[in-house]
């Protein structure tokens, strides 16, 4: 059976990335990720990362291009990357999250990130000096 993707999105907005406290399942709730989620089939990753964006935070938001990398989260099931930007509304923890909060570049490891997002901070350091 093919890999279901999960996709995960670096929300950049003023030079801020957005991370999100996970509400549930046990197994990491309270731990902190890049917001997303299951991409349906027939959707695209950006599609998918769009659609889950709105629902769970309530934003619209443009995916904008995939980082390297790609992480097994359980079988079947593999977690990418996609940088996105904001196009509209302020993120809110509407479903799946208890807070959110924008993360400056010397502010990434202040909060208690999943495994595979901490590995992908040295990417989002480097996007957000880019601009
Ligand atoms: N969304 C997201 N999930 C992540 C990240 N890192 C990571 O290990 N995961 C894990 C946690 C979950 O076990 C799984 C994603 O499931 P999810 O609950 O976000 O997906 P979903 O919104 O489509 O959920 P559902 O409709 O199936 O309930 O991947 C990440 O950065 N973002």
């Amino acid at each position: 059976m093919e890999n279901r993707i999960v996709v995960g999105g670096v929300l950049i907005h003023h030079g801020r990335v957005l991370a999100a406290r996970r509400s549930a399942p046990a197994e990491v709730a309270g731990r902190w990720e890049f917001p997303g989620g299951k991409a349906e089939p027939g959707e695209t990753q950006q599609q998918a990362l769009e659609r889950e964006l709105f629902e769970e935070l309530g934003v619209r938001a443009r995916a904008v291009g995939r980082l390297p990398g790609e992480w097994p989260i359980r079988a079947g099931l593999v977690l990418r990357i996609w940088s996105a930007e904001l196009l509209e509304g302020e993120p809110e923890p509407l479903e799946d999250h208890s807070e959110v909060r924008w993360l400056g570049p010397d502010e990434l490891s202040a909060v208690d990130w999943l495994e595979h997002d901490r590995e992908v901070l040295p990417e989002v350091a480097r996007l957000l000096a880019a601009g």
